[in-house]
Formats: structure tokens, C-alpha cells, sequence
């Protein structure tokens, strides 16, 4: 996306422009993205949805400072991340990361581990230990968080995983598949208690899926990716009605956005579909 000098009506939040990561591996080079733009607004919620092995990770590997891109540049808040080599702390308190599996630390207590980005940034007093109380009663964990990780179920761990991604405040939350590895019952009342979360603090989300229901159900604009090389295909604007709740799902309008999804994301290669 070229700019040439226009300023747009609101800074993005994050913008990639036209980022592209190839790992050198002993016997190959692997393009795992290739020419990827993208720009998200404060307060958005988008997916990346797309084949296995088709980048999406690696996108969020490169925002959160682990990996460097290749070419192109990734920009929060207007300023260049990746450049400097290591991330500054402050930047990184801007953001939150939910990964498929919550890892937990299993020697601390379930409210010691929401609590645990507090220390890492370096946050203290009574106001922040206010908020982990808030944010454990949010999502029903008030009585668990006492207990270790090994005491609760996997979608109480999530969970845990969500709150904690969020107990210092970032203004933006980065969710790689949060709940691939939850029940449909359990992913489905993880979603709308995110939707609330959402409504509630207009963080700016980036979510990754393979779940088109999923994708549609949460997002306001969905990125399609494809595979070798790992790229942008397509956007689908989701203008569905805000609040939405799980009602909407047996609903025509919802349903047509899903097969137009679930079409676009088939022409890439069913196969590939995890
Ligand atoms: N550190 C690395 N070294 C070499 N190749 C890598 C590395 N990390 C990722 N890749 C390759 O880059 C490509 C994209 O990987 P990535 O994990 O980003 O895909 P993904 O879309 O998140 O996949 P999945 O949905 O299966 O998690 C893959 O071909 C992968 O093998």
C-alpha cells in the first residue's frame, strides 16, 4: 500500500508494508511470506485465516521483535519495529500474546501466572493487584486462583492465557489460534466472553484461526492467506452487526459470508486446510 505523502485520516496502529521473511535453512531457502501489507486501526479486531504453513505465524513473530523481516517494514504507531535489534520494553508493553497453548508455569499459582507481565514490566502497587482480581473474576477464575495449572481444565487455563496476555494493559492484543485446541463448546464461549472483552476495552486485535465460523463471528475484516509463498490473496470486510452473539450464526447473512470464505480459502487448496 503506497502512501506517497498522503496522510491517511487515522495513523495505523500497525501497518506492514510489504514485508517479506525467507529462512535460510542448510538446504533451502523458505519463503514463508512474501510482499505482505496489511494496515489495522486502533480499536480494530481482524483474523488471518489461511493454510498451514502459510505464514501467519511468522507475521506475528516478526511484529512482536523475535524475528527480523527480510525486506519491507513493520511500523506500530508510526514507528519502525525491528529496527534497532532489540525491542524496547515500552513497545512491548503495548502488546499482549495469546498462543495456542497457555503455558502456564506449573510451580506458580494460577493468579501468580496472570500476574506474572506485572513483574516483567515492572508494575507494582495496589491498583495493579486490583486489576488481576478484575480480570480473574472477568472470566469466572476468582475461586481458581488459588489453585496450580494442573489443577484446572484446558479452557480455565485459556482462560488464565487471555488474562494474562492482558493483566499490564496493552492496547493491543496478538492471538495466534488461542483456542484450536479447545472443544467447540468451550472455543464458542471463549469467543463471545472475547467479544465482550473486546467491546469493553476496544483493544485492537489481531487474531489468527483456521476456523472460518470463528473468524467471522469476531472480526470486522478478514486476511486470506495462501501458500509457497506464503501471501496476501485476499480481504473480506465482515459488516455484520455489532454486538454479535452466537444467534447469528444460523443467519443468512452470517452463512453467506462463510461460504464466500470457506470458497476462497477451498481455491487456495482444500487439502491444506488443517
Ligand atoms: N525458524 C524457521 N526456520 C526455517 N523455516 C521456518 C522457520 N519458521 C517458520 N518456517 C517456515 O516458514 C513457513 C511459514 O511458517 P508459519 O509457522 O509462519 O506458518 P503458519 O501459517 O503459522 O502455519 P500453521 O498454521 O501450521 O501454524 C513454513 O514453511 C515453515 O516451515
Amino acid at each position: 500500500m503506497e502512501e506517497l505523502g498522503k496522510k491517511t485520516l487515522q495513523e495505523p496502529r500497525i501497518k506492514f508494508d510489504n514485508v517479506s521473511k525467507v529462512f535460510e535453512t542448510r538446504s533451502q531457502e523458505i519463503v514463508a511470506v512474501k510482499d505482505y501489507s496489511m494496515e489495522v486501526l486502533t480499536g480494530e479486531f481482524v483474523s488471518i485465516i489461511g493454510p498451514s504453513g502459510c505464514g501467519k505465524s511468522t507475521l506475528i513473530r516478526m511484529l512482536d521483535g523475535i524475528i527480523k523481516p527480510t525486506y519491507g517494514a513493520i511500523y506500530l504507531d508510526g514507528i519502525q519495529v525491528n529496527e534497532e535489534g532489540k525491542m524496547p520494553k515500552e513497545t512491548l508493553r503495548k502488546m499482549g500474546f495469546i498462543f495456542q497453548q497457555p503455558n502456564l508455569l506449573p510451580w506458580y499459582t494460577v493468579r501468580e501466572n496472570v500476574a506474572l507481565p506485572l513483574r516483567i514490566f515492572g508494575l507494582s502497587g495496589q491498583a495493579w493487584e486490583k486489576r488481576v482480581d478484575e480480570l480473574l473474576e472477568l472470566v469466572g477464575l476468582t475461586k481458581s486462583g488459588q489453585l496450580f495449572p494442573y489443577e484446572i481444565s484446558g479452557g480455565m487455563l485459556q482462560r488464565a492465557g487471555v488474562i494474562r496476555a492482558m493483566v499490564h494493559d496493552p492496547e493491543i492484543l496478538l492471538m495466534d489460534e488461542p483456542f484450536g485446541a479447545l472443544d467447540e463448546l468451550t472455543r464458542e464461549q471463549l469467543n463471545m466472553e472475547l467479544l465482550d472483552i473486546w467491546k469493553e476495552t476496544r483493544k485492537t486485535i489481531i487474531f489468527i484461526t483456521h476456523n472460518v465460523e470463528e473468524a467471522v463471528l469476531l472480526s470486522s475484516r478478514i486476511y486470506i492467506m495462501g501458500t509457497q509463498p506464503g501471501r496476501l490473496v485476499s480481504t473480506v470486510n465482515i459488516d455484520l452487526p455489532r454486538p454479535r452473539s452466537l444467534k447469528m450464526i444460523t443467519q443468512p447473512e452470517f452463512i453467506s459470508y462463510k461460504q464466500k470464505l470457506t470458497k476462497l480459502i477451498g481455491d487456495l487448496d482444500l487439502s491444506k486446510i488443517k
